[in-house]
């Protein structure tokens, strides 16, 4: 029988597509033998989901694989780095070709995020809005705001000191109340507060349009193209509507701010302040109103839900390790006494409780994988090659228990952080002043001085007032975390008394200072 010519219609197809995949497969192969190693255990696609418990198994994949790995999904390479090292060399030092974010049709290009500074692969306007960070809520800048934290954290004593229930909705409403103050001067009215509930709405929309896969136009970009009308085209018509909402909640108290100024009621605000530097001299700065709005607006979106899981997570230790709680308010009570209340600038003086904060960032991280970045060009390794186009995750979730950093890193142990003679903060190894949990590199968040201030506040206002521990019958409960956005423990039973009589009289006569 004659052999069919594979040049007729008939065999030429599915011949084409045979070497076409095969020539894809040898690509891929050949690429692959230069990336790190990883748990691939299907060709080409690699895997299919990642395991429920993700942080257990990036943990484990850490220690079998070593510094860097590659783990493919859906043919998608990620690319961990799972040392301090590794990170602090590949997104620190080669920040010009690690900066990027990954980018996908749904978010950046149908309901514009290409201009939001958490995501912007622009790189002239992502330094335009880390300078206005910088001026506004490094170091310095952000202790104008300290008195907001306090009294914010203070009144949150109070609330969870009045009921019974979880302290999570005061927490909630003591941080939203500090980022729309630090933003706008905006004093919130209460948790229906029309702005809060749609800016709560704008983050479900963040949290489903960078869920990987959950748009299939994000799998298959050319669906973009279809027009809004077409059958099939609901997510044209979705992100256009999410569009919208985005800009009126970012344009809504902005404007509110520039009313208030013109009429001289505005109270002084991250955005009154850059406006009126704007306004006195509008060539010097080399911003607008456009970009002030945008970082204004971040304050609430990127720095609510982590400030606040944090702060659960100190509740959390406080329960766990009560001999950490008995230690932080012996020096509460040597240094500061019990006639006034401990401030934030009393940082330097309480390092036990200044060691606190920075035990909770490492002991249960907010944001174990941080945030990812995007390789802009190849780069080599340790004799890998980390292709251009890969995304990369620092697993910092492994980074902080690591045994030979840390020792025993599930216990709470805030001595880890002090010199040893415990009167100071100890000067991490990483060389550099934030912590790990709060990202790398260009990208590393600009909002943890501000943080780190509302988690300390937290930290000295609670357990100079209230007494932390488990109602009885609870003790061996498991506190369990969930990874929602952010890294933050369940509702928990948490019993929380006031600790010596006149401790409220004395959180309720400086609030109303
Ligand atoms: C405990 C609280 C916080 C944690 C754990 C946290 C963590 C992070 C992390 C991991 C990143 C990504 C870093 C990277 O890509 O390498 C980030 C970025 C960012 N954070 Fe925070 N953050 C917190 C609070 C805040 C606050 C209060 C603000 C308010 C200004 C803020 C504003 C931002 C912004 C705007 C970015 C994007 C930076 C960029 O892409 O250039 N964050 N944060």
């Amino acid at each position: 029988m004659p052999l069919p010519s594979l040049s007729t219609p008939s065999t030429a197809l599915p011949f084409a597509l045979l070497t076409l995949f095969l020539a894809l497969y040898l690509h891929r192969r050949s690429r692959r033998r230069f990336l790190p190693p990883g748990p691939n255990p299907l060709p080409l696609i690699g895997n299919l989901r990642l395991p429920d418990d993700r942080l257990g198994a990036f943990k484990e994949w850490a220690v079998k694989y070593g510094e860097v790995m590659t783990i493919r999904i859906w043919g998608m390479d990620l690319i961990v780095l799972n040392s301090q090292r590794a990170a602090l060399e590949v997104l620190e030092k080669r920040a010009g070709a690690t900066s990027g974010r990954p980018r996908t049709v749904m978010a950046h290009e149908l309901v514009g995020f290409a201009d939001v500074p958490s995501q912007t692969n622009d790189p002239v306007l992502h330094k335009r809005y880390r300078r206005l960070y910088a001026s506004a809520i490094s170091t310095r800048g952000a202790q104008r705001y300290w008195g907001i934290q306090e009294r914010e954290l203070r009144k949150a004593t109070l609330d969870i000191l009045a009921v019974s229930g979880s302290p999570s909705p005061a927490l909630k409403r003591a941080v939203a109340a500090i980022s729309f103050l630090v933003a706008y001067g905006y004093d919130i009215e209460n948790d229906d507060d029309e702005l809060i509930v749609r800016v709560n709405e704008i983050l479900r929309i963040f949290e489903k349009v960078l869920e990987p896969g959950a748009f299939l136009v994000d799998i298959i970009p050319l669906l973009k193209h279809l027009p809004t009308w077409f059958p099939g085209a609901g997510f044209k018509r979705l992100a256009l509507r999410w569009k919208k909402r985005i800009q009126e909640t970012r344009e809504a108290p902005f404007e509110r701010v520039k009313r208030d100024m013109a009429t001289g009621k505005a109270r002084s605000s991250f955005c009154s302040t850059l406006l009126e530097q704007h306004m006195l001299d509008p060539q010097a700065s080399d911003y607008d109103e456009e970009i002030i709005k945008a970082t204004a607006a971040s304050i609430y979106s990127a720095g609510s839900d982590t400030s606040v899981a944090a702060i659960q997570t100190f509740l959390a230790a406080m329960v766990l390790f009560p001999a950490v709680q008995d230690k932080a308010q012996t020096e509460l009570d040597r240094v500061i006494g019990r006639d006034r209340l401990p401030s934030i600038e009393d940082r330097d003086i309480l390092p036990y409780c200044s060691a606190i904060v920075q035990e909770v960032l490492r002991w249960h991280p907010v944001t174990p994988l941080a945030l990812p970045h995007v390789l802009e060009q190849d780069e080599e390794f340790r004799g890998y090659v980390l292709p251009k186009g890969a995304t990369i995750i620092a697993n910092v979730w492994a980074m902080t228990r690591g045994e030979s950093i840390h020792a025993r890193p599930e216990e709470f142990v805030p001595e880890r952080h002090l010199t040893e003679d415990g009167t100071a903060l100890r000067t991490p190894d990483t060389g550099r002043h934030a912590s790990l949990t709060f990202g790398f590199g260009r990208r590393v968040c600009p909002g943890s001085v501000l943080a780190e201030a509302t988690v300390f506040a937290a930290v000295v206002s609670t357990l100079w007032a209230c007494t932390l521990s488990r109602p009885p019958g609870t003790e061996d409960m498991v506190i369990e975390y969930e990874m929602l956005g952010v890294h933050r423990p369940k509702d928990f039973p948490i019993d929380i008394k006031q600790r010596f009589p006149g401790a409220k009289e004395i959180l309720h006569s400086a609030i109303n200072e």
